[in-house]
Parts: C-alpha cells; sequence; structure tokens
C-alpha cells in the first residue's frame, strides 16, 4: 500500500490533486474529505497541512508527500526530495518599506517576521547575520505597519500582496522553490513509490512534449531527424509514394511551430501535431 500526503488547500492543492489525477489516482469528492482510499491502485492519499506533509513523511508515517521545496528546508524534518514537479513556483524574499535596507546585513540587530522561521534562521546563521525572528503564521506582510517587526521574510510569487501593502523587496532571494515530491531521508523507494515517480514523469512528459507527424523526401531524411531527433529516434516509415517516408517523433511543446517551420523550409509535407494524453518513459 502506497501512503501519499497532499496538501490539504493553499497554493498547492489544486495543482497537486490535478497531476494526480493525471496519473491515474483517485480524486477526492470534496474538499471536507481527509483521507481517499484508491484501493485500485493500492493507494491512500492523506489530505494535510502543507507545513505538516514534510513532518508525517519525515517521520516515516506515510511514504511519500507533495510539498514546496521551502517547506521541506523549513521544517527541518528528515526528508530529501525525489523530484521536481513544475507547479507552485515561488521565491522566498525580503521586504521592508521602501528604502529602508538595502541588503540582509541591514538586519543586524532588527526584527524580522516570517512564517518560515526554519528557513529565515538557517539563511542567517548562514549570513553571520544576529536578528530576531518573530515567527508568524500567515498575512505576515502586516507586521511591519503594526509595529512587530522592521522587515518580513515571505513567499512572492507575482509580488501583488507586497505591492498593496506598500513593502519592496531588498536583497538577494533567500530561497527559490516549486512542488516537490518527497520521501524520508535515506530510505529506498518502495515498488509503490518508483510506479508513482513513473507516472509523475511521465505526466509531465506528456505536458511538455507533443507528437509530430510528417512526410519527407529520402534524401533529406538526415536533416528532417537532426530537426526531430525524438527520444531514442524517430520512427521513420516507408510511404507508398516511392522517394518518401513518414517520420514520427515527440518534439518539445515550447518551440514546435519553430520547428514546424523549419521542416516546412526543407520540404517537409503533411506536418501534424497532436497532444500526448499519457506517456511511459
Ligand atoms: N502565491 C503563492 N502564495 C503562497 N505560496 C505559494 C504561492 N505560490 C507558490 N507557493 C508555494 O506554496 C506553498 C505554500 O502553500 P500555502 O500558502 O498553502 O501554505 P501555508 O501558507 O503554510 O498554509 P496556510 O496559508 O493555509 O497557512 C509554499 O511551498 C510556497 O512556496
Ligand atoms: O506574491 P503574491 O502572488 O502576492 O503571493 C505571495 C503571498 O501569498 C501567500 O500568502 P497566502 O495566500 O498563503 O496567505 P498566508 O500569508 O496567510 O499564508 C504568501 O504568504 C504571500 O503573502
Ligand atoms: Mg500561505
Amino acid at each position: 500500500m502506497l501512503r501519499l500526503a497532499v496538501p490539504n488547500k493553499g497554493a498547492l492543492n489544486e495543482a497537486a490533486q490535478t497531476i494526480l489525477k493525471e496519473a491515474g489516482y483517485r480524486s477526492r469528492k470534496d474538499s471536507k474529505e481527509l483521507v481517499v482510499v484508491d484501493p485500485e491502485n493500492s493507494c491512500e492519499l492523506f489530505f494535510l497541512r502543507p507545513k505538516d506533509i514534510a513532518v508525517y513523511v519525515g517521520e516515516g508515517t506515510l511514504d511519500a508527500g507533495i510539498t514546496g521545496r521551502d517547506m521541506l528546508h523549513d521544517s527541518g524534518a528528515q526528508v530529501e526530495e525525489i523530484m521536481p514537479l513544475g507547479f507552485g513556483a515561488s521565491t522566498f524574499r525580503f521586504a521592508a518599506n521602501p528604502g529602508a535596507f538595502a541588503s540582509v546585513m541591514d538586519l543586524k540587530g532588527k526584527r524580522v517576521a516570517t512564517s518560515y522561521a526554519g528557513l529565515l534562521s538557517a539563511y542567517l546563521g548562514e549570513q553571520g547575520v544576529d536578528a530576531r525572528v518573530i515567527k508568524l503564521d500567515g498575512a505576515v506582510e502586516t507586521a511591519i505597519r503594526l509595529g512587530v517587526a522592521d522587515a518580513v521574510a515571505d513567499v512572492v510569487e507575482t509580488g501583488t500582496t507586497l505591492r498593496n501593502i506598500g513593502l519592496e523587496v531588498f536583497g538577494e532571494p533567500i530561497a527559490t522553490s516549486e512542488a516537490v515530491l518527497i520521501k524520508r531521508t535515506g530510505t529506498g523507494d518502495s515498488p509503490r513509490v518508483q510506479q508513482l515517480v513513473r507516472r509523475l514523469q511521465g505526466v509531465l512528459m506528456a505536458r511538455d512534449y507533443v507528437m509530430m507527424d510528417y512526410d519527407i523526401r529520402v534524401e533529406r531524411i538526415e536533416e528532417a531527424i537532426a530537426l526531430t531527433p525524438g527520444m531514442e529516434g524517430p520512427t521513420v516509415s516507408p510511404l507508398h509514394r516511392e522517394g518518401w517516408v513518414a517520420v514520427r517523433a515527440m518534439v518539445p511543446r515550447k518551440g514546435h511551430q519553430q520547428v514546424m517551420d523549419q521542416l516546412w523550409e526543407i520540404g517537409a509535407k503533411a506536418i501534424l501535431v497532436t497532444a500526448i494524453f499519457a506517456c511511459r518513459v
């Protein structure tokens, strides 16, 4: 049985549920469902608070979990990353009133509010900056206006929250994050975890690639293959029309229109692009 932790709400919840659904796992019927049993996949999905997921996985209670890389580092739990999942990107940054500070070094002796005390303390320690960390649960940006902190360290995605309250980022980003699949440090992957990883890799691949089919004259085949090398090499099949072959290859979704232009220029015809629904690589 695979026991997997999934964020029950917040920024990672929806995308985590979508990727698992595309990987063939059962979805929950409503947001109040805390545990979903999925007998077809010998799996139990536990919907937990995003910040608690690393703790559960680190204790060995659950085999794997989806959380943010920043949360993994903040938790201090005995967990490691299995693979990035390509969503939930953010940076973790300092912010304060415009012009108040220029770099982390200016924070010596100051109060910094955050809901990621572990991550912040570790960074301040690395930088040799002795500042007071004020641990809050959320909406930390308001702490400056309310006089509880001189600066904040928080997740920034679009920057809208900071702009709305009149704060500006300063200094280097403390960390960059995205959603990741995690497991307890040092544990081998069980067959069920390996299967989950293969399925998730397949979903990411299906999102990133398209299938391209086209016909080309035999004498241009090497040029065509250079443009569409595929995974292990493209499939090349004979066409009924003499001197022509059909080619089929996976091509990165990004830039596929440029590849079509280049194929057209070397005489390819009937260039078709189709989405990949699922794949195993
Ligand atoms: N716009 C965003 N706002 C907040 N977190 C984001 C955003 N984009 C990505 N993330 C990532 O999502 C995770 C935070 O999720 P979430 O906000 O649900 O957690 P939380 O703040 O601890 O929970 P809650 O807000 O319910 O207390 C982090 O890994 C963070 O990097
Ligand atoms: O740069 P932005 O796109 O504005 O996103 C970043 C904001 O979103 C998060 O808050 P969240 O909604 O999780 O609320 P919280 O502070 O209560 O956790 C984060 O803590 C920032 O406040
Ligand atoms: Mg939050």
